[in-house]
């Protein structure tokens, strides 16, 4: 309160009606500069809004050269990855929203867009941003329109401790609720000889494999012949020549990993017609066409990640990643799969199931630069193998041609993907019902993927790994998961329930324990517990399916797809 306004109010308590009468003039006067002060406050703020989100639509929002509208996104390496070698991804905007992203024609048209941004930068880069698993006030991002994410307090981050207690705001609404609240404790078993020639027998039990294209002898067949490469060709890759590590004179399989020198005459050149629809390239003279071997080079080259912690290995991310583009299929539509590589799109990548697949996508989306020829369903479903095998696992059998989807159109509906705190009855629907696996083929999966890599509070929620060797590609899944006793805990980080073995060192989800609920599953767990070479089997052969799931090919390999 200032002295006139002491004065005044002085004056008005002390006189009359007559003597407030004097102040009117002052009255009227404050009055008007306060509704001016406000109308310019609020002019100033809002226009500063207005003026961020122009900017945004102006500098963030940009034309691909497929007339799709794209998005830069940035922030995923630059808060939890390596800082340095952050790169803008463009990720198209769905087309439903696109008309809001328009020029407007008309004032009412303006603002409606530009709230409508905003609410779609909110939903994509605030609320379905992982780390709000943790209470969004304490770890909160900012947009902010120079086109970085700035983090207001750094999170504590470390997914292996259960030290930091924050207490979750989020919750599965609907889901959490399903989770049996009882104890889970498996009987003690008992690995004796005699089960183990028991389930010896069981071998001649192959996955099915029906509805799967040949995939053995791809490399070796008529259509996929060598062919020497130009050595000048080759030569120029300079970029791709300085990552490879130790080439091998004799490969002749892409899943050897090893790129083939290129001064020999056996390099690896496959006449697949690689397609790129929508493409105003012809990258048919590209120094790295159709060198599949470079391609599994630069990818297992981007596995180690120093910076990805605490793992520093992306290699599980990247098999998860995988398996997600193949897990949405649906048999009874044939919709879906890693065909059309539609993972690249917003509304596939934004399923809640896909959270924290960022990492992966923004590495294979770097190598891709180098390896514009492959389309991005192949490379994503290639990524898968090359992981696998860097890490351990068998040689998957894979198969190129798949082609890309131009648009969002073929994007198969979010909430396909399984839920871990579901029962067995959700793993055999999404399993058997919609991707057309069989118990046997099931359990290898789930068993190889949870072996290796773990879970992290930022990302699903859950935390902690399956088994004591997370990067190393064994059977220790089904050991640890008949051995141990699995207790229902809280993950203190989230709130999020999950199994805890007695010491706490190791988890598991819902589903993994389901595995021992269903008898079917049982079996197989048993079976793969004690038979290693039959698991490695197993998993590759309906690893290998689940490439294939959606993949129709014309006679020449090439993927048919009704665009
Ligand atoms: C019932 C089916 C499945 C459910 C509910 C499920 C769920 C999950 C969840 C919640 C995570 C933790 C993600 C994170 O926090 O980073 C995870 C991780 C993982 N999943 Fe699965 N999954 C299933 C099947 C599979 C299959 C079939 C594979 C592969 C063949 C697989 C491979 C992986 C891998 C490799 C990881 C570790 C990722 C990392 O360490 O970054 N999962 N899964």
């Amino acid at each position: 309160m200032d002295a006139a306004e002491t004065c005044y109010m002085a004056a008005a308590k002390s006189t009359s009606s007559l003597g407030r009468l004097m102040f009117l003039p002052y009255s009227y006067i404050q009055t008007t500069l306060q509704t001016l002060r406000y109308i310019t406050m609020n002019i100033l703020s809002y226009g500063r809004l207005y003026v961020v989100y122009y900017w945004n639509f102006l500098h963030v929002m940009k034309e691909s050269e497929n007339d799709k509208l794209t998005f830069q996104e940035t922030y995923h390496q630059r808060v939890f990855n390596n800082k340095h070698r952050i790169r803008n991804v463009s990720l198209p905007v769905a087309p439903d929203v696109k008309k809001y992203f328009d020029p407007p024609t008309n004032l009412t048209e303006y603002f409606e867009r530009m709230w409508f941004r905003t609410d779609y930068f909110y939903d994509r880069y605030i609320i379905n941003y992982p780390v709000n698993f943790f209470n969004g006030s304490v770890n909160s991002y900012v947009y902010n329109p120079s086109q970085t994410y700035v983090q207001i307090e750094k999170p504590e981050y470390s997914p292996r401790s259960n030290s930091n207690s924050i207490k979750s705001s989020h919750s599965f609404p609907g889901i959490a609720d399903e989770i049996p609240k009882i104890d889970f404790v498996p009987k003690p078993y008992v690995i004796t000889e005699s089960l183990k020639k028991k389930r010896v027998i069981t071998t001649d039990n192959k996955p099915s494999i029906s509805g799967c294209p040949v995939l053995s002898g791809l490399f070796s067949d008529s259509t996929c012949n060598e062919q020497e490469k130009d050595k000048e060709d080759i030569s120029s890759i300079t970029d791709l020549k300085s990552n490879i590590v130790e080439p091998k004179k004799d490969t002749n399989e892409i899943t050897s990993l090893s790129p083939s020198d290129s001064s020999t005459k056996n390099n690896i050149f496959y006449k697949i017609k690689i397609r790129r629809r929508n493409s105003k390239n012809d990258y048919t003279n590209h120094p790295t066409y159709g060198r599949y071997d470079l391609l599994a080079q630069a990818i297992k080259n981007m596995i180690p990640q120093p910076n990805y912690l605490p793992e520093q290995t992306i290699g599980p991310n990247m098999i998860r990643f995988t398996w997600h583009c193949c897990a949405c299929y649906d048999k009874v539509t044939g919709t879906g799969g890693s065909s059309g590589g539609t993972m690249r799109f917003a509304q596939e990548f934004n399923d809640l199931g896909n959270t924290g697949l960022t990492t992966t996508k923004s590495y294979l989306d770097q190598v891709h630069e180098n390896f514009p020829w492959v389309s991005f369903a192949d490379l994503y479903s290639f990524a898968g193998c090359v992981a696998i095998e860097a890490i351990g696992g068998p040689k998957i059998q894979w198969r190129p041609g798949r082609t890309d989807c131009p648009d969002a159109k073929k994007v198969p509906p979010m909430g396909r993907l399984p839920v871990a705190t579901k029962d067995y009855k959700h793993i055999q629907k999404v399993f058997y019902d919609r991707l057309g696996f069989n118990a046997q083929e099931t359990v290898a999966l789930i068993g190889g993927g949870h072996g290796i890599g773990g879970c992290h509070a930022r990302y699903s929620g859950f935390n902690g790994i399956w088994t004591k060797s997370p990067f190393k590609w064994d059977n220790d899944f089904f050991k640890v998961l008949l051995n141990e006793n699995w207790s229902l805990g809280t993950v203190p980080e989230t709130g999020i329930e999950q199994y805890y073995n007695n010491d706490k060192s190791l988890m598991m989800l819902n589903t993994d324990i389901e595995l021992l609920r269903c008898p079917e599953f049982k079996n197989w767990v048993e079976i793969y517990a004690v038979n290693d070479d039959l698991f490695n089997e197993h998993f590759a052969l309906a690893f290998a399916k689940l490439l294939e799931l959606g993949v129709i090919r014309d006679e020449d390999g090439i993927q048919r797809v009704k665009i």
